[in-house]
């Protein structure tokens, strides 16, 4: 459990809400490169990767603004059973949003995609992304579940974070890292995603919640909660747990606590 509720930022416009964003990615890039002299990034798809491109593409307005891509450890927080260059696929969305984007003198990110000799199988699809992960982490940390330094989240209109959806038998899962999903609610239906308790053990969670049609979910999450997969998130993660939204978004929600960067 969270010590204390999670923190919630409004912007009036999406363009500062990427400024924050990004000020608050750099503060994570910080800690996790003081920590361990990389940045470990977990990244979902929809319309996050926009967002963050507009945030991290941005030029650094001083030194310690500066991202270093060089340093960082791309995961993906759920991905699609469909090749990278589907037009389904996050890996592809993030590289056509984000990663093609980057300047080559700001260095490269080191990128993890699903291994797509196994898009048949879904279980052996989360289980080689697992291993992965258990590669990069495990050996580092020694701990019982891998510790993202941020993961980047979006929220569905439904409540569903990654590809965890309300009411969905994954969300009990405990033991596996990485689970695949053959049922998804959201198209296309095969997928593989990160659990609930590895979102809910990284160092920094954020979400980014913009428009409009975010208004219904934001007030059952933030008021009922309902065990709503992003209400599970802020009720586990608590302060450690940031939501990036858009005035929109929140239209007449009532929140435990609002802030500022
Ligand atoms: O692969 C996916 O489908 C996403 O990872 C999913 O979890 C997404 O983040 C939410 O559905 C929010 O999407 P929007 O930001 O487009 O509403």
């Amino acid at each position: 459990m969270g010590s204390r509720p999670p923190n919630l930022f409004v912007f009036s416009t999406v363009d500062i809400l990427a400024t924050n964003l990004r000020t608050y990615i750099v503060q994570c890039q910080t800690m996790a490169l003081n920590r361990h002299d990389v940045f470990k990034v977990a990244i979902s798809g929809g319309s996050l990767p926009k967002t963050l491109a507009k945030a991290l593409l941005a030029p650094p307005t001083s030194p310690e603004d500066t991202i270093r891509f060089d340093k960082w450890e791309v995961f993906f927080a759920d991905e699609r059973a469909v090749p990278l260059d589907h037009e389904d696929s996050n890996y592809r969305l993030l590289k056509d949003e984000l990663l093609d984007k980057i300047p080559t003198d700001a260095g490269k990110p080191t990128v993890y995609p699903i291994d797509v000799n196994f898009l048949d199988d879904a279980q052996e699809l989360a289980d080689q992304y697992e291993k992965l992960l258990v590669q990069s982490f495990a050996a580092r940390d020694s701990v019982k579940l891998p510790l993202f330094d941020l993961l980047l989240l979006g929220c569905g209109p439904d409540g569903h974070t990654c590809s965890l959806f309300p009411g969905h038998p994954l969300l009990r899962e405990t033991s596996g890292w990485v689970l695949p999903i053959e049922d998804s609610p959201k198209p296309p239906p095969t997928r593989i995603t990160l659990s609930l308790p590895v979102v809910t053990a990284g160092l920094r969670i954020a979400f980014v919640a913009t428009g409009g049609g975010k208004k219904d979910i934001m007030k059952k999450i933030f008021e009922e909660g309902n065990g709503l997969p992003c209400a599970l998130v802020n009720e586990m993660a608590g302060d450690r747990c940031t939501w990036f939204t858009d005035s929109p978004a929140v239209e007449g929600v009532a929140f435990p606590r609002r802030g500022s960067l």
